[in-house]
């Protein structure tokens, strides 16, 4: 496993070792036992399919002890992946950052708690998949509009699809982040 560091604490992409041959490839995506770096137990495992491209989702999270780390990849297609630091005390409180993930690089985003989370997709076809370390729960769930003007996340459009649940999402101001 190759782990690279980005620029905000915490949030790492890994690159799990891939063994190719002449019927494809083999890889470990992930082992408790490979102590690269510190991953949390994983106790969900999710998986979303996007039919179109030009389809986000996000930003979510969820507050309190129901805050979800999330180790997150695409088994089809391309992503934009984009995490905003929601962190109380955090230097780097409302920066976000952006990462490309597609099934051809085989890169895992981490992504601790504290993070909002959201992804637009380049391609049709997209086949998400992410384990968390806590369990959903509706209850604490969240979300920061897209668009938020102070969080000024460069998604590189204009008009994307959105749930309605998306587009209503408040904005950084009106949000609850626990
Ligand atoms: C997130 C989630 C949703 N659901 C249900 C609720 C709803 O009926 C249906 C679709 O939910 P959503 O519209 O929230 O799905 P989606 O917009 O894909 O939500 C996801 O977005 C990405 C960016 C994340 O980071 C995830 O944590 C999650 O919030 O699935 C579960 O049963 N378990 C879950 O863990």
């Amino acid at each position: 496993m190759r782990v690279e560091r980005l620029e905000l604490d915490g949030p790492m992409l890994l690159y799990p070792n891939v063994h190719a041959d002449d019927r494809g490839y083999f890889s470990e995506t992930l082992s408790l036992r490979d102590r690269t770096c510190a991953l949390p137990y994983f106790v969900q495992e999710n998986e979303s399919w996007t039919r179109r491209k030009g389809t986000l989702r996000g930003l979510h999270f969820q507050r309190g002890a129901s805050a979800q780390a999330k180790l997150v990849r695409c088994l089809t297609g391309t992503v934009r992946d984009v995490i905003v630091d929601i962190r109380a005390g955090s230097p780097t409180r409302f920066r976000w950052l952006a990462v490309e993930l597609s099934a051809h690089d085989h890169a895992m985003l981490f992504i601790p708690k504290g993070f909002a989370h959201g992804f637009l997709t380049l391609t049709d076809d997209v086949l998400f998949q992410y384990k968390t370390d806590a369990y959903y729960d509706p209850a604490s769930e969240g979300a920061v509009r897209w668009n938020d003007p102070t969080l000024a996340v460069d998604w590189g459009v204009e008009t994307p699809i959105l749930s309605p649940k998306d587009a209503a999402a408040p904005f950084l101001e009106a949000a609850n982040l626990g």
